[in-house]
């Protein structure tokens, strides 16, 4: 193995592990030697050595078996920054590593995660709910001097968020490919910083966050009640905008209404641009199906389907796109089965639980009434101020009934408590959700009013 080959499975690593990983990890990799079967390279830091080495020591390793030159095992030894400052005597911190040869690179053994190659600006669809947030995204994402930062995404589930940080990252590298730009979700962020800390780590973890042009946090309400997580978050966030870093921040609703999050995250997180993606029209839901429709025929074979059953499941299926999606899917499955033209009989008939699903519009008239009924409490006592634990829980468990299965706001539903405040109906979903962990009765009768509800 010589130093050419190496030059030809940097190459080839460049795809295999993605661009990202590639600038982070391996450009800063220097070819020492190759003797006795083991490859040596030089590192800045042992956290680097060992980082490529537990992660993408696998995959250099059948590199080399493909290029002919196989290698037993690499060695990473960590080289003074400056030559000349270097002491003579003192001989380089030496560390080797021989990987499991197990191929695999799991999504949170890197600091990014990997972007999936569908989720780019041209498959994203845009309408009245998503232009604003699809603005905002492509302004960021035309890279240049910063004008909000951070950019904040908030929406429902499944409502293009992750598609959109994506389809930034993606651009972004595309126009400035020597920016270095990690996407991740919040909770990947909070193994990463708990395994530096465990591993002793945490300096390199954090030069390693500063150091990012363009960072990406997806679902942050997850770092919500996680106080050290959060912690580090606020300074890793602070350290960037100080050095007029791009952040985008997605979350499933607005900073305001994150209950858990510390004040001067949620102020912070306001500074920049918050936009929202609204739940999609009609009209949004059309144009996903027939862009998607479009996809499978360019890549598989013609797909015939009767004028009308997009229609049709634009109208009727008014959930989130995942749900959309799956929809569509099941199909493309159908079509490939039967070989002839998908009817809108065929699309009831295979998609009819979807269907039931989407039709089914829980009220709050019927969740309050059902909840005083299991608990055998008035209604007049749901919306009163009294707050004995006999008429607590179940005015909690409604609350929290109204959040999962209507599409009403935290005030919304406050008000439909006898006017009570937005951060009372917070603290009872929180609560339902706690309870449900400690208390198989609080949990199994959550569940037997969520299906006495949706049946
Ligand atoms: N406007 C759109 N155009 C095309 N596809 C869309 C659009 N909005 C959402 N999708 C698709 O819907 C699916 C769900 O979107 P995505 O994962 O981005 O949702 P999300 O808002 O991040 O939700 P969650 O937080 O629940 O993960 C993806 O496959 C995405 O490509």
């Amino acid at each position: 193995m010589t130093n050419e080959t190496w030059g030809q499975a940097r190459e080839t690593l460049q795809t295999t592990i993605g661009k990202n990983n590639y600038q982070t990890w391996i450009e800063p990799l220097t070819f020492v030697s190759c003797e006795g079967g083991v490859a040596e390279f030089g590192v800045q830091t042992s956290f680097q050595g060992d980082w490529v080495s537990r992660n993408f020591g696998d995959e250099i390793l059948r590199q080399f078996d493909k290029l002919g030159a196989p290698v037993d095992r690499l060695k990473f030894s960590v080289q003074a920054k400056r030559p000349a400052a270097a002491q003579p005597d003192q001989a380089p911190e030496r560390f080797t590593a021989k990987p499991s040869r197990s191929y695999q690179i799991t999504d949170d053994s890197v600091l990014g995660a990997p972007l999936d190659k569908r989720f780019t600006f041209d498959s994203f669809v845009v309408g009245k709910p998503n232009e604003l947030a699809h603005a905002a995204a492509r302004r960021v994402a035309e890279g240049g001097p910063v004008s909000f930062n951070p950019l904040f995404l908030y929406g429902g589930v499944g409502l293009g968020k992750t598609h959109l940080m994506h389809a930034i990252a993606w651009e972004l590298q595309k126009r400035s490919p020597e920016l270095k730009v990690v996407y991740l979700s919040a909770e990947q962020f909070m193994y990463r910083f708990i395994q530096a800390l465990r591993d002793k780590q945490m300096m390199d973890f954090k030069s390693l966050f500063r150091s990012v042009d363009v960072l990406m946090v997806d679902d942050v309400q997850f770092i919500a009640g996680k106080d050290s997580t959060q912690d580090e978050f606020f300074h890793t966030f602070n350290a960037l905008i100080d050095q007029q870093k791009q952040i985008i921040i997605s979350a499933d609703r607005a900073p305001g209404e994150i209950d858990g999050l510390e004040e001067r995250i949620r102020s912070r997180l306001q500074w920049g641009l918050v936009v929202d993606l609204h739940p999609t029209d009609y009209e949004l839901r059309l144009g996903i199906l027939q862009q998607k429709v479009e996809q499978y025929r360019s890549q598989y074979q013609e797909l015939k389907i009767t004028d009308g059953v997009l229609e049709f499941l634009a109208h009727r299926i008014s959930n989130n796109v995942r749900v959309l999606e799956g929809a569509l899917t099941r199909l493309f499955a159908l079509a490939s089965l039967v070989g002839r033209e998908i009817t809108l009989e065929m699309t009831q008939e295979s998609l009819a639980d979807i269907l039931r699903q989407s039709d089914r519009k829980v009220t709050m008239d019927e969740i309050m009434r059902k909840t005083c009924d299991y608990y055998n409490v008035r209604m007049s006592d749901l919306l009163s101020p009294k707050r004995s634990r006999n008429i607590a829980r179940p005015r909690q468990m409604a609350m929290w009934l109204a959040k999962q299965l209507t599409q009403r706001s935290y005030p919304e539903i406050g008000k439909r408590f006898g006017n009570r405040d937005h951060t009372t109906v917070i603290h009872a979903v929180r609560k339902i959700d706690e309870l449900k962990a400690q208390d198989a009765q609080v949990a199994e009768d959550a569940e037997l009013l969520r299906r006495m509800l949706e049946a």
